[in-house]
Parts: C-alpha cells; sequence; structure tokens
C-alpha cells in the first residue's frame, strides 16, 4: 500500500518523476506544511494557496510540500472525459520553484488509490507518509472514496491529529472563480492574454521540430513544425510569441536562445490543406537547422484567424503584416 506513492520531484530543481528510493538525496517532506491538489497551470488561485502553504511552512519550521495527484482524479473514473493538461509535472515543479514550493511530491492516482475512505486517505498520505504539521486547502477540497471528506471532515481529522488547518479562500475575478477548466476555455477560444491573466504568467506549449511540406523556405518564411505537443494547443489562429530553443538537458551551443516568433495554428487552407491542424514556428531574425530540437512556445498575443488567399503572394504579403505586427506586440 505505502508504494502508492512513488514518484517525487524536487521542485526545486524542476525535476519530476523517478522512484524516491533511487534519488541521491531525498527532498525532504515530512513535518512540514502540505497542500494536496491537481494544480494544472499553477495558476492565480493556485498560488494563492501556495503562498499560505510557504507561511505555514515557516511557522511550523518545516519544508512546503505539495502532493500532485496524477492523473487528476476525475480523468481516472472518467478516461473519456478528461481535459488536455495545462501543464507537464515538469512544468508545475518549476513554477511551484519560483514561488517558494521545497518540495512537489507526485502521488499516483489508481482506482484503489481513489477507493480509500476520507479517514484512511488523511491518515495513509498525511499523517503517514508526510507527517504534516499544517494542511493547507481551499474550500473546495473534497478527498476520499466518493469523495466523502470535504474541508470540515478534514478540520476534525486534524484537529484530532493536532495539525493546523488553513482554508483559503479562492480567488474571484470579474466575479467568477479561477479555474484550471476556465483557462483551458480560454486558451481553446484562442483568448491568450486573457489565459496569461489568470494564470500570471504566461502560457507554454513545448515539442519537437519534425518535416512539413518544405515549402516555408521556398516562401521565405521557413516554418519549424512541432509535433509530441502534450499540452493544450491554443485555437486556430495567428499568434505573437517568445520562443525559447533547445530541451533542459540539451548542451549545444544555441540551447536557450530566446527568439520572438510568428506562429501558425491550423490548417493550410491557400494550399488547400482543410484538415490538418500544424503548429508552425516562424522564427524572427533566426537561420539555423532546428530538424528535431525541442522549442518551447510562450504565447503573448493572437494576431488574426487562419485566412485561404487566391494566392501565394498574398500569403507573403499577410506574413510580412504578421511578422511586423510580432515586432510591435513583443518590443
Ligand atoms: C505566421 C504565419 C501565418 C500563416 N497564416 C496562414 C494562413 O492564414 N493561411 C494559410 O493557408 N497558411 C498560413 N500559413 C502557413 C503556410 O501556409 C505554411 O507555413 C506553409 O504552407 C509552409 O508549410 P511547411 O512548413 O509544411 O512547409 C502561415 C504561416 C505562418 C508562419
Ligand atoms: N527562422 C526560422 N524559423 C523556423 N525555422 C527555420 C528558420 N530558419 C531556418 N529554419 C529551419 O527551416 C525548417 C523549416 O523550413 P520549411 O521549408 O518550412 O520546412 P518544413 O516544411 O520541413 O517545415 C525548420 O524546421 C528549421 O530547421
Amino acid at each position: 500500500m505505502l508504494d502508492a506513492l512513488d514518484a517525487r520531484a524536487s521542485a526545486r530543481e524542476g525535476k519530476a518523476g523517478g522512484d524516491a528510493a533511487d534519488a541521491p538525496e531525498r527532498p525532504s517532506v515530512s513535518h512540514g506544511a502540505v497542500s494536496i491538489g491537481n494544480f494544472d497551470g499553477v495558476h492565480a488561485g493556485h498560488r494563492e494557496l501556495l503562498a499560505r502553504t510557504r507561511a505555514n511552512a515557516d511557522a511550523v519550521g518545516g519544508p512546503a510540500v505539495v502532493v500532485v495527484l496524477d492523473p487528476h482524479p476525475a480523468s481516472v473514473l472518467r478516461p473519456h472525459s478528461a481535459p488536455t493538461r495545462l501543464t507537464t509535472i515538469e512544468r508545475r515543479a518549476e513554477l511551484m520553484s519560483e514561488i517558494g514550493i521545497d518540495t512537489l511530491v507526485v502521488c499516483p492516482v489508481s482506482i484503489e488509490f481513489l477507493n480509500r475512505t476520507a479517514n484512511d486517505f488523511f491518515d495513509y498520505l498525511i499523517v503517514q507518509r508526510l507527517q504534516a504539521k499544517a494542511v493547507v486547502e481551499g474550500p473546495n477540497f473534497f478527498f476520499g472514496r466518493d469523495r466523502g471528506g470535504d474541508v470540515h471532515v478534514l478540520k476534525d481529522l486534524c484537529e484530532q491529529s493536532g495539525m493546523r488547518l488553513e482554508v483559503v479562500h479562492p480567488r474571484i475575478d470579474d466575479g467568477r472563480l479561477i479555474s484550471s477548466s476556465r483557462i483551458r476555455e480560454a486558451i481553446s477560444a484562442g483568448q491568450i492574454e486573457f489565459a496569461n491573466t489568470m494564470l500570471q504568467s504566461n502560457y507554454r506549449i513545448s515539442g519537437r521540430v519534425t518535416t512539413g511540406e518544405r515549402r516555408g523556405r521556398q516562401i521565405g518564411f521557413p516554418t519549424a513544425n512541432l509535433t509530441g505537443i502534450q499540452t493544450l494547443v491554443p485555437d486556430n489562429g495567428v499568434y505573437a510569441a517568445k520562443v525559447t530553443i533547445g530541451g533542459s538537458n540539451e548542451v549545444s551551443g544555441d540551447s536557450g536562445r530566446e527568439l520572438r516568433a510568428a506562429v501558425h495554428v491550423g490548417p493550410n487552407p491557400t494550399f488547400d490543406e482543410e484538415r490538418r491542424t500544424k503548429v508552425e514556428v516562424h522564427c524572427l531574425d533566426y537561420d539555423g537547422d532546428l530538424y528535431d530540437r525541442e522549442l518551447t512556445v510562450e504565447w503573448i498575443a493572437r494576431i488574426r484567424p487562419i485566412e485561404k488567399f487566391t494566392d501565394v503572394d498574398a500569403l507573403k504579403q499577410q506574413l510580412h503584416r504578421d511578422v511586423a505586427r510580432v515586432r510591435e506586440i513583443i518590443q
């Protein structure tokens, strides 16, 4: 039973995965302040909860620990309705590290795990595995079989174990709660600036550069075509973005180089390719080989929808205007 908690990430190192027993230096998870959730996006609401987790950790003199239930419990129960994630676990660890969380523990979620009663969940995870001194959650926190535990149950259990509990009230924006699903809706509608405001950071995706139709260079606008994207792709359209070349474990010379880019998301109707959605990145002021490299795209603003142009010259004229617009938006 204890091996349910078998992977952890040191948020300070921004890494995830691996078995705890293999880690050369196990990050400290005991006797601290703990918050449990999915934290997809690490958005403004999460950030308030995490700031309070940090403050409680300081008050009890232990580490600030976040337990990410992965995959999201709802997607284990209803795999077909699982939403596409906003952030990988590695990205969540990176963002949490930036805001002062010491350790991110990944708790694998299975049907058996979700079948624990609320008392059992609390005893196993919070008491035995984490030996927590403080717990921080939002009022919508439910735990245990059939979501049997809520913050009132949690309050009683914490009191019985002599733990502090802080319930952090969620952040309201325009009278509506900031939530991961609301951010997904905004991104899927191309409302990148609104999503970025709710995230309090620029939305990102990463992918590997693959070959396309080799048309880009012929028309003077080479585009790096991304594949293997694991997170939500914004609505079809043309965007201004910042791009970083190379993955975290690449050592090549220009790894980490940041560029501005005009990014196309969608089909290529001008070339009668109406169906396939592609993510194509035209980097400004760059000429090099990107095939098989990893690119991270930081979305800044949507410029326009995809159009079918009457000919390639009309497309080229528009691409010149798109690039000029990117230069205006990202100075
Ligand atoms: C910033 C940008 C905007 C684009 N907008 C459109 C568009 O509105 N309509 C369209 O058919 N293709 C558009 N394209 C896509 C080109 O058709 C595509 O890059 C070209 O076909 C090259 O494809 P390839 O990389 O497979 O060679 C755009 C490309 C870029 C970089
Ligand atoms: N400024 C640039 N932006 C994007 N890719 C570039 C740039 N300069 C050179 N390249 C290279 O050109 C390739 C894209 O050229 P393109 O003719 O569109 O071919 P493909 O159809 O295979 O994507 C990229 O994968 C990259 O290796």
